[in-house]
């Protein structure tokens, strides 16, 4: 990461905690029904592995790749499907599973898209939040941590599809030197 000047911002202890709180509290609220976890690549990847083994009830677990960054650290605004789910969502309660809501373009857009699909409902459990940035206005329904306005990478979040084998996620800033 010599290119830039990183931080800690949250450690894999504080993460480990957060996970194990959330599984718990999804747990509750979804006990009698069908769950089906919708992890969007690539950035939840390791967010959804850690959480869907804190969740203490069946599901069933599909992917969807959206992206508006490609290399860069601004969202181009135009979201892109590369992969589709493999499974059917009508009459499903999915939970929306993503490392992070910075814009909210992402979401505001799949939450839509699933929801004319027919699921019988569509709700968010985002690691990160960063509400300073948001563009479009999405309900979070399980929230990690508020972050501030911060390019963050590590714990599956990249920049350039790098560091996402971080264990704790760090804020990054261009260095001057
Ligand atoms: O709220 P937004 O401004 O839309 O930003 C959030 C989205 O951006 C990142 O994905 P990215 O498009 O970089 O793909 P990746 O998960 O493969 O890194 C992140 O994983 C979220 O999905
Ligand atoms: O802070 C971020 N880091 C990496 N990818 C992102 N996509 C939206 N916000 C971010
Ligand atoms: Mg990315």
């Amino acid at each position: 990461m010599e290119e830039f000047r990183k931080e800690v911002l949250v450690s894999s202890e504080e993460i480990e905690k957060k996970v194990k709180e959330l599984g718990e509290e999804i747990t509750k609220d979804y006990q009698g029904k069908e769950l089906m976890l919708v992890g969007i690549l690539k950035g939840a990847a390791i967010f959804m592995a850690d959480l869907a083994r804190n969740i203490k009830i069946p599901v069933t677990m599909d992917f969807m790749a959206v992206s508006s960054y490609g290399n860069s650290t601004k969202s181009s605004g135009v979201v892109r499907i590369i992969k589709d789910l493999d499974s059917n969502v009508e009459g499903k309660h999915i939970l929306i599973v993503e490392d992070i809501i910075d814009t909210g373009l992402t979401l505001g857009y799949l939450t839509d898209n699933l929801k004319k699909r027919g699921a019988s409902s569509v709700r968010i459990c985002t690691l990160l939040d960063k509400p300073e940035r948001r563009k479009v206005n999405v309900p979070v329904d399980y929230r990690g941590f508020v972050i501030p306005d911060e390019f963050v990478v590590g714990y599956g979040i990249d920049y350039a599809e790098k560091y996402r084998n971080l264990p704790d996620i760090f804020s990054i800033e261009e260095s001057c030197d």
